[in-house]
């Protein structure tokens, strides 16, 4: 494998919805195994920039390649594929209300890697809760859990599948700050347990600083700054610094 793989590379992306241009030509190369976080003003885009990556919008024009294919050339079948590939946690993690811990682990198991064997299933289920610091939660619903367990769940129902990228959208939002530092320094581990590559969308100044290599502010359609935490803390442009205060 290649050291500096580019498992996203976009150039020159366009998406408007109607008169209301919003991204403007975007590029970014993320290589695998990189962190890389974009921040933003509300309504910048960001959330668009990682549907775009993830096939759930189509962009008006410009490249987008996602482990070497470009997604709008992708037929339904490589669609699918390129899909197993990426996981997504959302702000509200989104899990099935009705459904016990197991279940919900299980849901994707079924579904998405045809699982079938019980024993199987249970074990891989108990081995993701662990690596996300959760046992003995397998009986409960979510609505027993506490907000940063059910954002550990989240995370284990979307690492379950063993995507190679992973696309978070304000991983910590609603948290307190210690909770929410729990939960960026879990992104750190499980890229490190997992080898994952992310892209990680944040309002939260200590999710941008523990999850990310490189940040990127997305600013009237493009990505207006680059670089790390403490360069981008400290940079000549006002704007970009007012977002680390
Ligand atoms: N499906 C859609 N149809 C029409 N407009 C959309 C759609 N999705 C997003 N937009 C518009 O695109 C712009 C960017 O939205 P987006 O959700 O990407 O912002 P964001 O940077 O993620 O903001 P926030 O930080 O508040 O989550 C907004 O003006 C929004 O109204």
């Amino acid at each position: 494998m290649k050291p500096m793989e580019h498992v996203i590379e976009i150039k020159e992306l366009k998406k408007s919805f109607g008169e209301n241009d919003v991204l403007k030509g975007i590029g970014l190369n993320v290589s695998r195994g990189e962190n890389v976080v974009i921040m933003g003003r509300s309504g910048e885009g960001k959330s668009v920039t990682i549907k775009c990556i993830a096939g759930l919008l189509t962009p008006d024009s410009g490249s987008l390649k996602v482990m070497g294919d470009e997604v709008k050339e992708l037929a339904e079948d490589g669609l699918k594929k390129m899909r197993r590939k990426l996981g997504f946690v959302f702000q509200g993690a989104a899990l099935y209300d009705s459904m016990t811990v197991r279940e919900n682990l299980a849901f994707p198991l079924k579904k998405v890697l045809k699982m079938k064997d019980r024993e199987e299933i249970e074990r891989t289920c108990r081995e993701v809760l662990e690596a996300v610091g959760l046992n003995d939660t397998l009986e409960k619903l979510p609505s027993e859990l506490s907000g940063g367990m059910r954002k550990r769940v989240g995370l284990a129902r979307t690492l379950i599948v063993k995507p190679e990228i992973i696309l978070y959208d304000e991983p910590t939002t609603g948290l307190d700050s210690i909770t929410s530092k729990e939960i960026s320094n879990l992104i750190l581990e499980m890229r490190k347990k997992y080898k994952t590559t992310s892209v990680i969308i944040t309002h939260d100044l200590s999710c941008a600083q523990i999850t990310g290599d490189r940040i990127l502010i997305l600013k009237d359609g493009v990505f207006a700054a680059e670089g790390t935490y403490e360069e981008l803390e400290n940079s000549s442009d006002e704007f970009v610094r007012s977002f680390f205060k």
